[in-house]
């Protein structure tokens, strides 16, 4: 298969959660969307259920890679993962872990393989993995991880939120709020930066990225009177940034920095953690925002939403944010072949 037509890899994520219920969304709605096609690496049989459940024509057909392309016109193509699943909506049980990991170690290998053209991911429930012994805090540290066994040497990855009306960057990323102070380093911040700088040059199309950068304390420290980290990490980071030739500002206070005129003077917030980033982007973009991992050397998208647990299996599951997802991972990775072609 030429890697111009190869479909993406769409992993199950939380069986217990909206992932199968979104995916099928999905797929019914993919003419509307003009979706590329798309294969989900999960349990044939347990998806099967779930369209019953919901009721919801969508055949399966379980396919491999190969034949995924030619049945997504008239079947939801499922790479079976030989592990049955047998959890209820809302109830999530450790039971899954296996699968849902195991969806995502295929959906890299294919991408790796030229069978995929990117890795699309449905949310996993972190907790659940981590008592199933789990090691990595999320999907974002755990494909750097594999893309270190694939290629031979582990990248940051940076997570990015990313809406046509907001882009968003948590320099921390999923760390207790009381070890941020501790965690955020010049060479962190400028590293962050300087992924996001080259990627949204190379990937989105951005040739002169605008970076705002968030300050850690209110109103920026207040020239140290509310903090010291502003002035003695966060400005010396920016600096090192513009001196790289990277269009950077701050450190900006944070609580002015996501109102409507303030948005269009940047491509990208840097924030300098979880939800000084998350909470704005959700606010005004919680359907059509898209977790997109950047400094990997694959596409990888998500929805920007978790496992909804509250709504699995009901049909009150919204597919707009996995739609978005998808859409973004082609406009990438058809990116990414123009860039090895050129
Ligand atoms: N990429 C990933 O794997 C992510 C995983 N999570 C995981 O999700 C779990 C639950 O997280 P929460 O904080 O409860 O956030 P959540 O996003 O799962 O749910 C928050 C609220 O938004 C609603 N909601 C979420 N997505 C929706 C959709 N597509 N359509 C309609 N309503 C929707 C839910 O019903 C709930 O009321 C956690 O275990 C977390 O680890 C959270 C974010 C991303
Ligand atoms: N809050 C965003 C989130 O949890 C996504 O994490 P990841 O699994 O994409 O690393």
């Amino acid at each position: 298969m030429s890697a111009a037509a190869a479909p993406l890899a769409l992993t199950i994520g939380e069986p217990a959660g909206i992932g199968p219920d979104i995916a099928l969304l999905a797929w019914l709605r993919r003419d509307a969307a003009a979706l590329p096609a798309f294969a989900l690496l999960a349990d044939a049989a347990f998806m099967a259920a779930r369209a019953r459940r919901l009721g919801l024509d969508v055949p399966i057909a379980a396919v491999g890679f190969g034949a995924a392309g030619a049945a997504f016109s008239h079947a939801l193509p499922v790479l079976d993962l030989g592990m049955p699943v047998t959890a209820e909506p809302g109830a999530p049980d450790a039971s899954s872990a296996p699968a849902a990991i195991a969806a995502i170690d295929r959906a890299v290998a294919a991408v790796v393989a030229g069978d995929a053209s990117a890795v699309v991911t449905n949310p996993i429930a972190k907790h659940v993995l981590y008592e199933a012994g789990f090691r990595q805090p999320g999907h974002t540290e755990y494909l750097a991880e594999l893309a270190g066994r694939h290629f031979g040497s582990t990248p940051q990855p940076v997570m990015m939120l990313w809406s046509p009306r907001l882009a968003v960057v948590p320099v921390t990323i999923h760390v207790p709020l009381s070890t941020v102070p501790g965690r955020l380093t010049e060479s962190l911040i400028v590293e962050t930066g300087r992924i996001v700088a080259r990627d949204l040059a190379a990937r989105f199309g951005t040739p002169h990225p605008r970076l705002a950068i968030a300050g850690l304390n209110p109103h920026a420290g207040e020239g140290g009177a509310l903090g010291t980290e502003d002035d003695a990490v966060i400005a010396p980071a920016v600096a090192a940034l513009r001196a790289e030739g990277i269009a950077a500002r701050g450190p900006l206070p944070a609580d002015t920095l996501f109102h409507e005129a303030a948005r269009k003077t940047y491509d990208a917030a840097l924030c300098m953690y979880h939800d000084q980033a998350l909470i704005p982007i959700k606010t005004l973009a919680f359907h059509d925002a898209v977790n997109v991992t950047l400094g990997l050397p694959f596409v990888r998208t998500s929805p920007d939403h978790g496992t909804a647990f509250d709504i699995a299996g009901t049909g009150r599951a919204e597919p707009s944010s996995l739609i978005a997802a998808l859409g973004l991972a082609a406009r990438l990775s058809a990116g990414s072949r123009r860039a090895r072609a050129a």
